[in-house]
């Protein structure tokens, strides 16, 4: 029975020139990830939409629920195409970034961004891909800015461009990030993550563009940007789930803050019972080697520790050498700590309690939790329509999974991003406590419950209401 080791932390894997396939999609499926990212920074619409195609295929094969993630490129400056994909800088070396419509070459380095020459100036430190080079304005003059490789490397087409010296003049929904968004809603993508939000405006403008479109896509922030993590609390407040953007925050912050910033967004999310993903560099070293150093796999082992629900590779899965390798490894790394935090773990006090009158799900949720732990329940399962009490349970970190019941399938697919959810499709308000045998038959078809085991359920009585969860009861499986 496989019922001993479901893993709670979530996988999401970036799909790139390395694993767009039918074949390598299944693969990474099997390998364990949960949510596919598709980055639209990347690659055109015909493309994508035959990867969404292939996604739900495997989906369907392997009876499972997968989602589908719309990272939008949003107002990020990336550098243009060099005659053969890529051009090395090297250190001490004089180059021009030029703002004209050419293709690069030695020396000669294009950016897309037409304003880019009037928003450096002498001395302006600026960062390409991911700050891997360092470059320094010597002199602007027109359309070309002059510059000194401070630290050199190899330069390919597209990468981002930092500029932390400066305020770039635009919002986080650029009209191309517009066009993606039209595109993915109508291929009915699960989540939609907003690259360099910054308030909480910014997500509201994008609720309301799913909303006149009919849909109910989950917005992801994205928190990558000084003033993103300034506005910290109405951010996560505003959007449904938050990812840890470490790439592009490392280079708008000291990277040295960025680990008690991750941390920071981690406790904000589990105050507020926001699902939160830290994101970028994971296995970094697997995009040519194959295996990680002990440093990446402890930033894994310590993500999970801190109960992040979901983990992410980039380059990793998406130009990496070795990407189902990078998979496994995280999946393995992931298991052996949820292992040791299980035998570990004391439910912690709940802040949420501070609030003058708690709602009462949240009684019964955290109630639901120490019942688990008490009586050495197998699963804890919940009925939910809007997530909201999937999210509620989840947010005491419970060491056991939670199967969750749903009558939406695209609900179904957006559970796959809550630490240890497994979604359930069921029939339209399903009047389940009255038909416990076929939760428990469920249940065993997956193998997730034996004979004897216990389970807790929550459920909210007359059922259909959202976020009304006012019953608890234990069952032992017949
Ligand atoms: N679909 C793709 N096609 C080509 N290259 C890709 C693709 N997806 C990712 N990559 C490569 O992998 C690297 C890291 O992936 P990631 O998705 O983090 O990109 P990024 O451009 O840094 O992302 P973001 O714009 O979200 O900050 C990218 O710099 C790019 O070179
Ligand atoms: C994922 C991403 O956009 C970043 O880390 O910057
Ligand atoms: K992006
Ligand atoms: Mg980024």
């Amino acid at each position: 029975m496989r019922q001993a080791g479901v893993r709670l932390t979530k996988i999401i894997a970036t799909l790139g020139p390395a694993t767009g396939t039918r074949k390598q999609i299944k693969a990474l499926a099997v390998a364990g990830v949960n949510i596919f990212r598709l980055n639209l920074s990347h690659g055109d619409h015909a493309v994508l939409r035959q990867w969404i195609h292939w996604i739900r295929r495997v989906e369907k094969e392997l009876h499972t629920h997968l989602g589908i993630l719309f990272d939008l490129q949003g107002p990020k400056i990336r550098v243009g195409k060099f005659e053969g994909g890529y051009t090395t800088l090297h250190s001490g070396q004089k180059v021009t970034f030029t703002t004209e419509k050419v293709t690069g070459e030695d020396g000669l380095v294009p950016v897309q961004f037409k304003k880019f020459h009037e928003t450096v100036k002498k001395g302006d430190s600026v960062f390409l891909d991911d700050g891997n080079i360092y470059v320094q304005v010597l002199s602007v003059s027109g359309k070309r800015v002059e510059m000194k490789v401070q630290v050199g490397g190899r330069l390919a087409d597209h990468k981002g461009i930092n500029l932390p010296d400066s305020v770039i003049p635009t919002g986080a929904l650029t009209a191309k990030d517009k066009k993606d968004l039209q595109f993915g809603l109508e291929e009915e993508i699960d989540f939609v993550a907003l690259s360099f939000a910054s308030s909480a405006e910014d997500i509201r403008r994008l609720r309301h563009l799913i909303q006149r479109k009919g849909k109910d896509a989950e917005i992801i922030a994205k928190i990558e940007r000084k003033k993103a993590v300034r506005n910290l609390e109405s951010i996560v407040a505003a959007s449904d789930a938050v990812m840890v953007a470490r790439g592009d925050l490392g280079i708008e912050i000291p990277l040295t803050e960025v680990p008690v910033v991750q941390q920071r967004i981690l406790n904000e999310c589990a105050r507020q019972a926001k699902p939160v993903i830290v994101a970028t560099q994971m296995m970094e070293s697997m995009i040519t080697n194959p295996r990680p150093t002990r440093a990446e796999t402890s930033d894994i082992s310590n993500a999970v520790m801190s109960k992040t629900d979901a983990i992410m590779l980039s380059a990793e899965t998406a130009v990496g050498r070795h990407p189902i390798t990078a998979v496994q490894i995280m999946a393995k790394t992931v298991e052996t700590t949820e292992a040791f935090l299980k035998k570990e773990r004391k439910i912690q006090p709940w802040n949420w309690f501070l609030e003058e009158e708690p709602p009462i799900s949240l009684g019964i949720t955290y109630s639901a939790n120490h019942l688990a732990e008490v009586l050495h329940a197998r699963m804890i399962v919940v009925f939910t329509l809007t997530g909201g009490t999937a999210k509620m349970i989840r947010s005491p970190n419970p060491m056991v999974p939670l199967a969750a019941f749903t009558s939406k399938r695209a609900r179904a697919r957006q559970l796959t991003l809550l630490r240890g959810a497994l979604p359930f499709l069921v029939e339209a308000d399903h009047p389940f406590l009255g038909n416990m045998k076929e939760l428990f038959q469920r249940l065993k078809q997956q193998k997730l419950v034996k004979e004897g085991d216990r389970i807790v359920i929550t459920a909210g009585d007359p059922p259909g209401v959202p976020s009304w969860t006012n019953v608890i009861r234990v069952e032992r499986v017949p």
